[in-house]
């Protein structure tokens, strides 16, 4: 399994004062690509694209020119619906930011992208539980998400990441917030995935990651460059 990039140039628009209009260039001539089984790591400086590149690749954001396929199809081709069942079935994302749905409990935020693409079942419970526990978090499972530390909540979008036993893992700074524990045990999870046969793809600033990882890129000047 496989997701490759090709061609792909991303830039942003930005809109000045006096309805000016800016555009900013990020990434040109993208030629890249995802495998299963193997660990990616992503380097960079700040605001050189690294989440850009992550957000194209996991469907989150449309290049504004090339193509990204997966399967044999190009993503950004699929309808709204499609893209949506794409992103909740097969991959799962760690944003940046930590994000939650702050009325659901830690537990159903851990369920969200499985109930969007199945109904509920025992398995669900199962896995539930068994990440919640993996990650140190079981205690956490009926709190909300405005009751967590920063560390608790990147665990639990770490979880809500793997709920549909994902085949392609796409985790933007996973370690921010982390202890240097609890940073060995999500990262040993990660390898853990690859090692099972998922695609992983993490960006990080934190040179641990590069024990884990297979290979490791460096993003600079709009080009991603293998180091
Ligand atoms: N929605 C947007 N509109 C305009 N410019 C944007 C937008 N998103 C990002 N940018 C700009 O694009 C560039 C790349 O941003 P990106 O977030 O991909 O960088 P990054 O390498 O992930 O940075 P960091 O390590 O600081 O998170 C930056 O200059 C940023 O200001």
């Amino acid at each position: 399994m496989e997701i490759s990039l090709s061609n792909v140039e991303k830039h942003y628009v930005r809109k000045g004062k006096g309805g000016t209009i800016r555009e900013i260039p990020v990434l040109s001539k993208i030629d890249f690509s995802l495998k299963s089984g193997k660990i990616i790591r992503i380097i960079g400086e700040s605001g050189c694209g690294k989440s850009t590149l992550m957000n194209m690749i996991c469907g989150m954001l449309p290049p504004s020119s090339g193509s990204i396929v997966y399967n044999g199809r190009s993503i950004y081709d699929l309808g709204d619906d499609d893209l949506s069942l794409l992103r909740n079935r097969k991959f799962g994302i760690v944003p940046q930011r930590s994000v939650a749905v702050g009325s659901l409990s830690v537990e159903d935020n851990i369920r969200l992208p499985f109930l969007y693409a199945s109904s509920e079942t025992s398995e669900l419970k199962e896995r539930t539980e068994k990440l919640l526990q993996y990650l140190n978090i079981s205690g956490l499972a009926d709190s909300f998400p405005n009751e967590l530390s920063g560390g608790e909540m990147r665990r639990v979008c770490i979880a809500r990441s793997l709920i549909n036993e994902p085949e392609f893992i796409f985790a933007d700074e996973p370690t921010n917030d982390l202890d240097k524990d609890n940073m060995e045990l999500v990262l040993s999870l990660l390898r853990k995935k690859a090692d099972e046969g998922v695609g992983v793809m993490i960006v990080s600033h934190d040179s641990s990651v590069g024990d884990y990882a297979d290979e490791t890129y460096r993003v600079a000047d709009g080009q991603v460059v293998r180091i």
